[in-house]
């Protein structure tokens, strides 16, 4: 044996035996450790791998939905021999606590913390205020009013393509198709200030950079419990050794890994580019001076602050990435969702359609961001959609500080037979936010929760007890600081692609299987068989034209 192979084959064994030892100690403090929440409610863990299965299971929707009627708003998510009991939180006061009062207690995980950040930035602190500082004056009502001519011109382009192919009878198609491109021209044009060609035939630079956003959360879920070292790997100084490290993953026989980088870079290129091209043409003073995306609306500010208070590159280009991600796979899903909806249920399909046609004929000309959005039938609609199917149906947080949460709904303690109204959540446990099951909550929404009913929208707050949520009194955009501002944007892409679509076309059922996956962070439908191509089949009839 050379010395050589005499060092590696020593630390292999120190390494193993360093591996073992922290194993069994990890597995006798797990033993020892009483959980501080042994007599609260919850469901059987179904793996020995612990409850993350269980909670991101891709067919998991119906457990998500039914939990508070199973188990409470508080409920208990049993842990391993590794894992510490988590909780699983719908509770409206203790969420308000979560995310609203005592929000710095309850960061998000080391996992998302890690992954989001080799994607775009560290969204804690100061950071995450800089972050909203940049996004936020782009997704304003009166930003989005500004910007509704170019929300126009990309309906428009959605129905061209829509009309080439379903011609003029029935057709069937698969509109997810056509609604992922249409996202992504929302985001483009109106974040990013920057045109994906998606609509094109082929187009290159769509098929390219769309695949790298899709598979992007996918690719990260499989890589899960390696993003809490990420969090080191970004703080590492110098900055050419952290390069090289990152470089070195094109090396590792680790397929995931490698596809992760490739995706990486391929948006990151392309966020680079735009920036450059802007901050260019904004330099030379040829950008427009009412600018409304928010990579120009960034020179803008920037050129307004104190030097000390600059946005730098980097977090402009990281906004860029944080928007896209955030606003493209949701609202794609989201869309296909409210089509599927409505070709289910003709009659408020019907419904939304003479409400539109009514205030058109009477407008006479197309209708503004504000009058679209007044709309009372369609918004009940899409109010009731995004309540009953959440596109992020979860989101995990972890404590950072032992915290006392008060209690909407007191909860049995099963071990001394008491009952509490309020709980202590200790440092160090995840929380799993439960989206979906609190937007099903009948304590809250009363007991035809499950029903789909857009008319509870005619009273206020959904008819029932009043929530934190950020979106008329649900938790679908979250509450907060960190609640989602693209949520207007959101709801306007959608309330627009319902409104040309509809004023065209009846909606119809067609005769294959939907299955609804969850991965990564948001839904996508499938048609039964094959869970690998999205497809969201709808059976389109042209309306007669008038
Ligand atoms: C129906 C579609 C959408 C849903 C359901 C949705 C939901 C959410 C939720 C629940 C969060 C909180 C995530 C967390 O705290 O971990 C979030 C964050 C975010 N969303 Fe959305 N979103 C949608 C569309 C959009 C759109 C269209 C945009 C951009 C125009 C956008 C931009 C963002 C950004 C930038 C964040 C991060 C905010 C932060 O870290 O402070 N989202 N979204």
């Amino acid at each position: 044996m050379t010395s050589l192979e005499l060092v590696n084959s020593s630390t292999f064994t120190l390494v193993a035996l360093a591996t073992l030892a922290w194993a069994s100690f990890a597995i006798l403090r797990r033993a020892l450790k009483r959980s501080p929440y042994n007599g609260i409610n919850g469901p059987p863990s179904t793996s020995i791998l612990g409850y993350r299965l269980d909670v991101n299971n891709p067919d998991g929707f119906h457990w998500h939905a039914h939990m508070t009627e199973n188990y409470g708003h508080i409920v208990r998510l049993r842990g391993n021999v590794i894992q510490d009991d988590g909780l699983f939180i719908t509770d409206p006061k203790a969420l308000q606590t979560i995310l609203i009062r005592e929000q710095k207690n309850f960061d998000e995980t080391d996992e998302l913390r890690g992954g989001t950040n080799v994607s775009t930035v560290s969204v804690s602190g100061k950071e995450h205020k800089n972050l909203r500082r940049i996004i936020d004056p782009a997704v304003t009502s009166a930003n989005i009013s500004k910007l509704f001519p170019v929300f126009y011109e990309i309906g428009d382009q959605f129905m061209n393509s829509i009309d080439v192919t379903a011609g003029e009878g029935s057709t069937n198609i698969d509109i997810i198709q056509f609604l992922s491109r249409s996202t992504l021209e929302f985001i483009g044009r109106g974040g990013l200030g920057h045109s994906f060609r998606s609509f094109e035939k082929d187009s290159a630079e769509y098929i390219i950079f769309h695949s790298a956003i899709h598979a992007l959360f996918p690719t990260m879920t499989r890589l899960f419990f390696i993003f809490p070292f990420f969090e080191s790997w970004r703080n590492m100084r110098p900055v050419r050794l952290r390069k090289a490290l990152y470089n070195a993953i094109d090396y590792l026989p680790w397929p995931s890994a490698r596809k992760f980088k490739h995706l990486i870079d391929t948006m990151h290129s392309t966020y680079h580019d735009i920036y450059n091209d802007k901050k260019r043409a904004f330099e030379k003073g040829v950008l427009d001076e009412d600018v409304k995306d928010m990579t120009s609306l960034s020179f803008k500010t920037n050129a307004s602050l104190p030097e000390s208070e600059k946005f730098s590159d980097q977090l402009v280009i990281s906004s860029m990435s944080v928007l896209t991600l955030g606003g493209q796979e949701t609202t794609t899903g989201a869309l296909s969702r409210h089509i599927l909806m409505l070709a289910q249920h003709p009659e408020e399909q019907q419904k939304i359609r003479d409400e539109i046609k009514g205030a058109a004929e009477a407008l006479g000309r197309d209708f503004t961001y504000e009058e679209l959005n007044a709309l009372p039938y369609l918004d009940c609609f899409v109010k009731e959609v995004l309540r009953l199917y959440p596109p992020v149906p979860f989101l995990w947080r972890t404590t950072k500080q032992d915290t006392i949460v008060p209690l909407e709904f007191p909860i049995e303690n099963l071990g001394s037979n008491s009952t509490m109204d309020k709980i202590l959540i200790t440092k160090g446990t995840t929380i799993c936010i439960g989206i979906a099951a609190a937007n099903r909550s009948s304590r809250i929404y009363g007991p035809n929760a499950h029903d789909f009913k857009p008319e509870r929208w005619l009273q206020p707050d959904g008819g029932q007890l009043k929530t934190y949520g950020a979106y008329s009194n649900t938790y679908t955009f979250l509450a907060g600081s960190r609640a989602c501002p693209g949520m207007r944007f959101a709801v306007i892409e959608i309330k627009l692609i319902l409104f040309v679509l509809l004023r065209k076309y009846a909606l119809s059922v067609t005769n294959d299987e939907i299955e609804w996956k969850m991965g990564g962070i948001t839904f996508t439908p499938y048609v039964k068989g094959d869970d690998i191509h999205p497809c969201a089949p709808v059976k389109l009839t042209r309306l007669p034209e008038h």
